[in-house]
């Protein structure tokens, strides 16, 4: 399997994740090719440090409003015990929306990509703190036969190091430990400190504590590629102008 995302995409989109969506790799590099800035909006129902973050919304209508706005993809938490997340919402969500869905949860097994996929997902996420390099060169297979790009996570530098060489599509720097399901308070120094240690040209996302566009244009100018928003969206008074705040800082930053 080539390593830097060129494999068959044509084949990949035939195939069972996205239902005629772009990949999300190539939903960011449209985005940037138009002049703005790549911002993935989330779908979280609650954390623990914010509480409910849904307020009385529904979150399908919610992600519909997302993607009305010119965002790269939305992402859905899918983990129910910290996040109130559950599969059909993910389902729901990438039915209803035209951009391409990104799966958050704790995905360790073959059998939790399958769902991904017949979900409607077009990515997922692997966490590097939580798997070793076989399992996650077997979940990115199983992706990959499944139609859908990864997006593999890291938090310090040896986790970035350690999956270097790994045939993923997709990098990120989470700003947050999620170690501690996100209690801590962070900003993006952490993209800041590790986009350094990131080679290739594989997409670079920072993800999480991102609150304003003027955090955005620190991930872009530290190297990031595209961002990863949730509370702040979430708790935006207008979700579609603040949405249109992030993207308006612009490509190149
Ligand atoms: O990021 C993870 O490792 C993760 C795994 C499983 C479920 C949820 C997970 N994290 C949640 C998030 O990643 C954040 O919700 C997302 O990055 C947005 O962060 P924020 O803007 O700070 O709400």
């Amino acid at each position: 399997m080539p390593v830097d995302g060129n494999f068959d995409r044509e084949k990949m989109e035939a195939r069972c994740g996205g239902r005629g969506k772009p990949p999300l790799s190539a939903s960011i590099r449209m985005r940037q090719r138009s002049g703005l800035f790549p911002v993935i909006s989330e779908i979280k129902v609650r954390s623990d440090k914010e509480g409910d973050l849904l307020r009385g919304r529904d979150p399908v209508a919610l992600a519909q409003e997302m993607s009305q706005r010119p965002v790269a993809g939305i992402s859905v938490v899918t983990e129910p015990g910290h996040f109130g997340g559950h599969m059909g919402l993910l389902k729901e969500v990438a039915a209803a929306v035209g951009v391409p869905v990104l799966h958050k949860d704790f995905i360790t097994t073959e059998r939790q990509v399958q769902e991904s996929a017949d979900c409607g997902a077009s990515a997922i996420l692997l966490i590097t703190a939580m798997l070793d390099l076989r399992q996650m060169t077997r979940l990115i297979e199983a992706a990959r036969d499944c139609g859908l790009e990864t997006l593999v996570e890291g938090h310090d530098a040896a986790e970035i190091r350690k999956i270097e060489h790994l045939p993923f599509d997709l990098r990120g720097i989470n700003n947050r430990d999620i170690t501690v399901f996100e209690v801590d308070d962070s900003d993006v120094s952490r993209t800041e400190e590790l986009a350094g240690f990131c080679r290739g040209s594989r997409i670079l996302i920072s993800e999480s504590s991102i609150r304003s566009a003027a955090d955005v244009r620190r991930a872009g100018r530290s190297g990031a590629d595209a961002v990863l928003v949730g509370t702040a969206v979430l708790k935006a008074e207008n979700v579609g102008s603040f949405l249109d705040e992030l993207v308006a800082v612009g490509w190149p930053v």
